[in-house]
């Protein structure tokens, strides 16, 4: 199955299939033109780049791969100049393209490289994870994240293919699929409620790795992606921000767990997708019993449904100040996702950070 991100000269193929890996030359042999690829990785993503280089061999393109440490803390400044340096000694040219193969550090890593190595150079993204799959490979937001908070240095930046291979995730660990879970209940809860019932009814068996459960997910929640991402890539027009759904705050509790293994990205999100709710139920905006409902399935799902679950103990103003760092900030102002009902998210411009400040401090129990 393909799915194409429509962005005029800018557009690519989201290619799906079990197995993809090991024929991913099929796709990459016209691109490498003859020359050697550059393929970034991390180490826990080793037996899937054995397969992708063995691959390329047997269609007699060389490879050359980096292999850099696995986790968040990847997502910085001198990892982004090593790989840039690592590129360079390699001849990369701007006509290449460079293989992202991982999660969402390396995706969101290689491609802020490729978008400033020698002003621009091409990348492919090959997630292993459910959250790259179903999110971060998608839409060309790069970025590393610098002390002030999350994703705050990066650019927008296409990839010139996405390759999406679902069984790569038979190797993937059960805490990072439910992580990866996060980002695919999101698309129900910002504007697809039969998406979101989906999720309750089958996402039990997605997470024990059954496969339809797996392509569905994976197909639905990319295809509401690249819709998103062709009406509004560089999030200029409200659209986009929808699948901010939750970061605010959880970029917030990333920041105050200092990007650790303590609290991975989607369950930052999942945490701050009921805080979302709540703070709406809170304020009279959505019904109490929908806040209850998303709680509920994302702890159903492993995931924390709230600030005492995320294992995070800050008051409501010191996560506050974390989200003055948002990327979202319009003249001092903080517009916040918040939701009506479930698959009924919208962007608030009128939220007040006191009250929001005050609802954490009580969430905090
Ligand atoms: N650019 C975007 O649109 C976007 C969207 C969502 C999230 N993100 C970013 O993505 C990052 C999170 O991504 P993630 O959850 O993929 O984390 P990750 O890249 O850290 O991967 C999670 C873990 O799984 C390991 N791994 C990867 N593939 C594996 C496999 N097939 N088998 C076994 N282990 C494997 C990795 O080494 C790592 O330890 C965050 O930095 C977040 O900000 C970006
Ligand atoms: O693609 C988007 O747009 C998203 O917001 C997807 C998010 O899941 C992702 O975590 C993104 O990196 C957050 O964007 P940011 O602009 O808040 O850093
Ligand atoms: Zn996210």
């Amino acid at each position: 199955m393909t799915i194409h991100v429509a962005l005029g000269a800018r557009s690519y193929p989201i290619h799906i299939e079990r197995g993809l890996l090991g024929r991913a030359a099929d796709h990459l042999v016209p691109l490498a033109r003859g020359r050697t690829m550059a393929i970034v990785t991390d180490e826990n993503v080793r037996p899937h780049l054995d397969t992708l280089q063995a691959a390329l061999t047997a269609a007699g393109v060389a490879s050359e791969a980096i292999v850099l440490a696995p986790g968040e803390a990847t997502k910085s400044w001198g990892q982004l100049e090593t790989l840039t340096d690592r590129l360079l000694d390699l001849g990369v040219e701007r006509n290449d393209h460079v293989v992202a193969l991982g999660g969402g550090v390396i995706g969101d890593l290689v491609g802020f490289a490729c978008a400033i190595l020698k002003r621009g150079c091409n990348f492919v993204q090959v997630p292993t994870t459910l959250l790259a799959q179903v999110d971060s490979s998608v839409g060309g937001k790069t970025a590393i994240n610098a002390a002030a908070g999350k994703n705050l240095i990066g650019a927008f930046h296409q990839p010139a293919m996405v390759l999406i291979d679902p069984d790569t995730l038979d190797t993937l660990p059960p805490r990072e699929a439910r992580a990866g879970y996060a980002e695919i209940v999101k698309y129900g809860l910002i504007d697809d409620p039969e998406f979101f019932a989906w999720c309750e009814a089958n996402g039990a068996a997605l997470l024990a790795g059954d496969a339809d459960a797996r392509i569905h997910a994976i197909t639905h929640s990319v295809t509401a992606k690249a819709r998103i991402v062709g009406e509004d890539e560089h999030e200029t027009r409200g659209r986009r921000a929808l699948l901010n759904l939750g970061h605010t705050f959880g970029h917030a509790l990333e920041a105050e767990t200092g990007y650790s293994s303590r609290l991975l990205h989607g369950e930052a999100v999942a945490a701050g997708m009921a805080l979302a709710f709540a703070f709406s139920a809170e304020q009279g905006l959505c019904a109490v019993e929908d806040a209850a409902r998303v709680a509920a399935h994302l702890r159903d799902a492993g995931l924390p449904g709230g600030l005492a679950a995320a294992g995070v103990d800050a008051d409501g103003e010191t996560l506050v100040a974390h989200m003055l760092h948002d990327k979202k900030m319009d003249a001092g102002t903080l517009p916040f996702l918040l939701a009506r009902g479930i698959g009924q998210t919208y962007l608030d411009r009128s939220v007040d950070l006191g009250a929001v400040a005050a609802f954490l401090n009580a969430a905090r129990g």
